[in-house]
């Protein structure tokens, strides 16, 4: 099995976003993880698909476009055009979940749901065959540096489980408060995949910072 790091932006510097990512390329980023937020759905704004557009010429990494959007079903081609790679959307936003996901998938992108911290694995259940990603948030969504929720981690456990049971082949990405200690229950009980903002980006060398938390979860994994 192989951890990922997708570090997100959020954190970055806006004023130069095009080094900040290849800085990140070069360090071994896996996914470049892209936080979008309407301030409806979550009580901040972060920005559109205009990012991806600056962004997609400058990377040849997957863009990993995290919707935090009320009506995400209204912006999707928006961002396919864009060039996201994977786009997931909360399945606390979704009134017709399994329609988003087909629409998603429908222009050839990966789909993922998210689950905030409170929701159960039980309500994605019924679309797991129609996935290629569960992204189960470790914060409540918002803002980046916040601190990660232990609770969240039997709900890791539980899903990996059940993905194994069915035999099906979904990733399991993390989002929120991802450093080198906290993600080692987390690879511990079974996710992959692992967005770090404020654990990169705060720090001066990106690359010692990224390697250290991939490090950390491999390490969990393989003793
Ligand atoms: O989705 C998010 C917040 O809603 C961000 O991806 C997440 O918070 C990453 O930031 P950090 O690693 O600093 O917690
Ligand atoms: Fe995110």
């Amino acid at each position: 099995m192989m951890i990922q790091i997708a570090p997100s932006i959020l954190a970055a510097n806006f004023a130069k976003l095009g080094e900040e990512v290849k800085e990140v390329e070069q360090a071994g980023a896996k996914l470049i993880h892209i936080d979008v937020m309407d301030g409806h759905f979550v009580p901040n704004i972060s920005f559109g698909s205009i990012v991806l557009d600056a962004i997609r010429p400058l990377t040849d990494l997957p863009l990993d476009v995290h919707l935090m959007i009320e009506n995400p079903d209204q912006y999707i081609e928006q961002f396919a055009q864009a060039g996201a790679d994977y786009i997931t959307v909360h399945v606390e936003a979704c009134r017709h979940l399994h329609r988003t996901i087909q629409l998603i998938r429908s222009y050839g992108i990966k789909a993922g749901v998210v689950l905030n911290p409170h929701t159960p694995i039980e309500s994605i259940q019924h679309v797991l065959e129609d996935i290629d990603m569960v992204l189960l948030m470790t914060v409540n969504p918002g803002f980046g540096g916040q601190k990660f929720i232990h609770s969240v981690v039997p709900k890791i456990e539980a899903l990996s489980s059940l993905i194994k049971e069915r035999g099906l082949d979904i990733a399991i990405e993390i989002d929120g408060g991802i450093t080198a200690e906290t993600i080692v229950p987390c690879a511990q009980a079974g996710a992959t995949i692992f967005v770090a903002g404020s654990a990169i980006y705060s720090k001066e060398d990106r690359t010692a910072a990224l390697q250290e938390i991939l490090a950390a979860g491999e390490a969990a994994i393989n003793g």
